[in-house]
C-alpha cells in the first residue's frame, strides 16, 4: 500500500495544491463559526428576549456560508488542475510499458483495460480522495477551533473517544486492502474456474467426471464466499470505529451537558458544541470513514494493478525438472472407508520419457492416469506439466465435421497439418472413408476402433507436451497400436501408455509394474529377473502382438525399431520404494 500513497502524494504539485488549500479557508468558515453563532443567537439573542440580535447571528452564518460555497465552487475548478497530470503520467506508463512489452514479443492484452477503464476509475477516486481528505482534515479543524473559542472544556471532554474512533479506523485501511484485494483475486479466480468448466461441459459429461468438476468449481466457491465473509468483518470495524469516534463524543457530550450547565457553562455554548460535534467532527469522521473505505479501497487496488503491470519484465521462467512427471507419497482410495489403491508412490518421469504402465485388472492404472491428468485428487505431492492431454478407452466423438473432431484441440490447426497427424498414427485412411476432413462425422457410424483413431489424432495434434493414453487402442489391432503408440513416442513430449496390451510395455522406455502390494520400475531386461509379477504378465500374454516382428518392425512396410534400451534419450523412469495396493 505504501507505494500506491507515495504515487498518489508525488501526483501532487505544489502549484496546484496551494490556490486548492487557499479556497479551503473561505470554505472551512462555515464550520468555525456554525456552532459560535448559534450559541451567540441563543444565549444574547433568543435566550435574553432580544430576537432580532438571535436572528442578526444567524444571517451571519448564513453570509458566512455563501462565503464556504464559493470556496467549494473554486476547488472543484481547481481540482482537474490536481488530477488530470495522475491520469495522464499513468496513461504515458501504460502505453509506453504495453509498447515496449509488444516489442520484445510479448503482447499486453491487459493494456486496453488499463487504458480505457481502470486508469479512469482511479482518476475518478483519486479525485474522491482528495476531496475526502481535505474535507476531512478542513471539517475536523475547523470544529476545533470552534470548539476551543466556545467551550475548550468540550473539546478535552470528547477528543479522546474521537481520536480513538480514527485510529481504528486507519488501522484497519491495511487489512480491508488486503481483504478487498483477496475478493477480487478469489472472484476472477471463480470466473476463470467456472468459464473453464462450462467451457468444457461436453468432456466432463463425456469422461463423467462431473463430481471432480463440481468439487473443482466449489472449491473456488467456498473460497469466494470466505473472502465475503472476511471482507463483511472489517465492514464491522470500520462501523465500530464509527460508533466509537463519531457517535461516542454526542453521547459523552449529551450526558455531560447537565454537569457542564452546573459548571457555569450556558445552555447556547451546549447547544453550540453539539452543533461542533454532529455536523462537525461527527459528520467528518462519516465522510472519511466512507470515502476512504468505500472509493478509497478501489483506487488503491486499481492503481496498484496499473502499477504492478507496468513492472520491468522478469524473463521467462527456466524449465525446470518440476515440468516433468513427479509423484512423492502419493495416496489415493475412492471414499474415506474405501481400500487405498494408491498407496506411498514415489515415481519420477524426466521429460522426453515414455513409460508404460502394467498390472492386473483392477490395480490401480487407470486411478493412475486420473490422478496424472488431474482428474481425480490424491494425497501427496503430484507435479505433472500443466498442459497435458489423456486419450481414454472410449473415444469422445461429436456430430461435426471429420475436421472438427479432429481439431478440437487445437482448432487453428492447417488441413495439412491435421492430414500429417492422421497419416501419423494410422487413421488417414479412416479419414479417405469417412469423405475427407469437410464430410460429416456421424459417431453412431463408427466403429470403437474408428472412434479411438479418430481420438488418437485429436489428441496427436494437441499442443500438450504430456500425453496419456489410457488402453486408448486397446479396440486396434496389435498392428494398429503399434503403429499409434510409435507415432506418440516419436511426437515428442512425454508419454504414459496404460498398456491393454504387454507389447506396449515392451514398446517403452521404462515399464511401472503395479501389483497388489508394491510397485517397481525398470527396463524389459532387469524386470524380467526382478519382478515375478511382470514375468507372470508376460507369461499369460498370448496376444499375436508377441511377435517380435509386430514388436519392434516386420513386413508390412513400418520400418524395424530396435528396442529401447536404458539410457537411449531422456526416459529413465525412476520410482523410489514405492509400493501399490488395491
Ligand atoms: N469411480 C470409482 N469408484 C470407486 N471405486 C473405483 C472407481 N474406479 C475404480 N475403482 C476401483 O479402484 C480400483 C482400481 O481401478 P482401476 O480402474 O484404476 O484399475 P485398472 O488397473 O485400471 O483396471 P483395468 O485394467 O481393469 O482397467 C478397482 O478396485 C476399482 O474397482
Amino acid at each position: 500500500m505504501r507505494r500506491e500513497l507515495r504515487y498518489a502524494a508525488g501526483g501532487l504539485r505544489r502549484e496546484h495544491v496551494l490556490p486548492l488549500l487557499g479556497w479551503s479557508i473561505p470554505e472551512a468558515l462555515p464550520s468555525v463559526f456554525g456552532g459560535l453563532a448559534v450559541a451567540r443567537a441563543v444565549d444574547t439573542g433568543f435566550l435574553a428576549h432580544r430576537p432580532l440580535i438571535g436572528v442578526g447571528w444567524l444571517l451571519a452564518l448564513l453570509a458566512v456560508s455563501a462565503v464556504g460555497a464559493a470556496g467549494t465552487r473554486a476547488i472543484y475548478r481547481r481540482l482537474g488542475l490536481v488530477v488530470e497530470p495522475v491520469r495522464d503520467d499513468l496513461v504515458r506508463r501504460v502505453v509506453s510499458g504495453a509498447l515496449r512489452r509488444g516489442i520484445a514479443g510479448r503482447p499486453d492484452d491487459g493494456a486496453i483495460a488499463r487504458l480505457t477503464h481502470q486508469i479512469e476509475v482511479v482518476r475518478d477516486t483519486y479525485a474522491g480522495q482528495v476531496m475526502v481528505i481535505r474535507t476531512f482534515l478542513i471539517t475536523t479543524i475547523g470544529a476545533v477551533i470552534g470548539l476551543l473559542s466556545l467551550a475548550p472544556v468540550i473539546v478535552l471532554l470528547i477528543m479522546p473517544a474521537f481520536l480513538v474512533g480514527l485510529l481504528a479506523f486507519v488501522a484497519t485501511l491495511a487489512m480491508a486492502v488486503a481483504r478487498q484485494q483477496d475478493y477480487l483475486r478469489c472472484d476472477e479466480e471463480l470466473s476463470v474456474v467456472s468459464g473453464s468448466v462450462l467451457a468444457g461441459a461436453r468432456d466432463i459429461l463425456v469422461g463423467g467426471t462431473e463430481p471432480s468438476a463440481a468439487e473443482f468449481v466449489g472449491r473456488s466457491i467456498d473460497a469466494q464466499a470466505a473472502a465475503e465473509v472476511a471482507l463483511a468483518r472489517v465492514s464491522i470495524l470500520r462501523s465500530l470505529s464509527f460508533a466509537v469516534g463519531g457517535s461516542g463524543p454526542l453521547l459523552i457530550l449529551l450526558a455531560a451537558a447537565p454537569w457542564l450547565i452546573s459548571r457555569g457553562l450556558s445552555a447556547g455554548a451546549v447547544l453550540g458544541g453539539l452543533i461542533y460535534v454532529q455536523s462537525g467532527l461527527r459528520s467528518a469522521l462519516g465522510t472519511l470513514i466512507n470515502g476512504l473505505g468505500g472509493s478509497g479501497l478501489r483506487f488503491i487496488i486499481t492503481l496498484r494493478r496499473i502499477l504492478d503491470a507496468d513492472e520491468p519484465m522478469k524473463p521467462p521462467a527456466p524449465t525446470t525438472p518440476a515440468d516433468h512427471i513427479r509423484l512423492r507419497a502419493v495416496n489415493f482410495r475412492y471414499g474415506p472407508h474405501a481400500d487405498p489403491v494408491l498407496r506411498d508412490l514415489d515415481l519420477t518421469v524426466p521429460a522426453g520419457g515414455h513409460l508404460a504402465v502394467v498390472g492386473p485388472s483392477g490395480v490401480g492404472k487407470s486411478t493412475l492416469a486420473s490422478i496424472l491428468c488431474g482428474l481425480q485428487t490424491a494425497t501427496g505431492s503430484v507435479q505433472v506439466p500443466s498442459d497435458r492431454v489423456l486419450i481414454p478407452q472410449e473415444a469422445f466423438l461429436f456430430t461435426g465435421t471429420v475436421s472438427e473432431n479432429l481439431s478440437y484441440l487445437r482448432p487453428d490447426a492447417e488441413d495439412d497439418t491435421i492430414l500429417h497427424a492422421a497419416a501419423a498414427v494410422g487413421a488417414a485412411d479412416l479419414i479417405t472413408r469417412l469423405g475427407g476432413l469437410s464430410a460429416v462425422l456421424e459417431p453412431a457410424r463408427l466403429s470403437a476402433g474408428e472412434g479411438q483413431l479418430v481420438a488418437l489424432t485429436r489428441a496427436y495434434l494437441s499442443p500438450a507436451d504430456f500425453a496419456i493414453l489410457d488402453e486408448a487402442t486397446c479396440h486396434l489391432d496389435p498392428r494398429a497400436e503399434r503403429q499409434a503408440e510409435e507415432a506418440f513416442a516419436r511426437r515428442g513430449g512425454t508419454l504414459v501408455v496404460i498398456a491393454h496390451r504387454m507389447s506396449s510395455a515392451l514398446r517403452a522406455r521404462q515399464i511401472l509394474v503395479l501389483d497388489g502390494g508394491r510397485a517397481i520400475a525398470g527396463e524389459h531386461d532387469a524386470l524380467l529377473l526382478s519382478s515375478p509379477l511382470y514375468r507372470e504378465l508376460l507369461g499369460h500374454w498370448s496376444d499375436p502382438g508377441s511377435d517380435p516382428a509386430l514388436l519392434f518392425g516386420d513386413a508390412d512396410g513400418l520400418q524395424p525399431r530396435p528396442r529401447p534400451r536404458l539410457g537411449d534419450g531422456p526416459g529413465h523412469v525412476v520410482v523410489h520404494g514405492a509400493r501399490a495396493e488395491k
